[in-house]
């Protein structure tokens, strides 16, 4: 048990993993509980872990491709595992977000003036088809989140982010491509974890989750 009034997720606010605690715990969270973003999905397990916070929402995977493998790996590595107490699935849409500065510049230039892209790396393999026919010049490079990518993209004038349209109310970027993903119906599911108390029994989520992890590594083995 903890006395922690925290609610971690992966930051900076803008995030995806920002709307699934908002959907999942409400736009104000009852009970004086406070939302805090962090920097990576380790920093939420370790936040749960050592009680600085009584919750963390961490994304565990995506309908387009498989597994967050941060989360994966953390979750067969972490003793004891945290509780995971509950789920929510957020809808995912990914914009091209650039600085204004950006937008002008490819206006002039075209997309060739973009010499990278950024992101989280589960968000490449979600966009394929958009990414071969744009920006294909373009280095990728993976950050810790997709909204972490707009706060870098806000200050370079030679790269876009691949972010959640929330990226761009919080940073100074705009739209310059909407819903790049593959798959209009593209769904990341997120699990709400708490720290384990010694003896508790574990819920039928826990073992749901036990199931997928063991059919992963069956997968990966193969
Ligand atoms: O970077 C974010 O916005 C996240 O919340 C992480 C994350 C992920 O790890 O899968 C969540 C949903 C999307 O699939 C892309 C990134």
């Amino acid at each position: 048990m903890t006395n922690s009034k925290l609610i971690a997720y992966l930051g900076p606010p803008g995030t995806y993993s920002q709307r699934a605690v908002t959907q999942y715990f409400g736009k104000t969270p009852s009970g004086h509980y406070e939302y805090v973003p962090l920097n990576t999905i380790a920093d939420c397990f370790t936040a749960v872990q050592d009680g600085t916070a009584a919750y963390v929402v961490v994304p565990f995977s995506n309908s387009s491709n498989g597994p967050v493998k941060f989360t994966y790996d953390l979750l067969r590595t972490t003793e004891p595992r945290p509780s995971i107490i509950g789920e929510t699935q957020v809808k995912v849409e990914h914009y091209i977000l650039a600085a204004p500065a950006t937008l002008q510049r490819i206006e002039q230039g075209g997309e060739d003036a973009v010499r990278t892209v950024y992101s989280h790396p589960q968000v490449w393999g979600q966009c394929t088809q958009y990414l071969t026919s744009h920006f294909s010049n373009a280095a990728r490079i993976s950050v810790d989140s997709t909204a972490y990518a707009a706060t870098l993209a806000e200050k370079d004038e030679n790269a876009v982010a691949i972010a959640s349209i929330a990226a761009a109310d919080v940073f100074h970027v705009e739209v310059y491509a909407a819903e790049v993903q593959d798959n209009q119906d593209n769904y990341t599911r997120f699990l709400v974890l708490e720290r384990y108390v010694n003896g508790a029994e574990r819920t039928e989520l826990d073992q749901s989750v036990d199931m997928e992890l063991v059919r992963w590594d069956r997968v990966t083995a193969a």
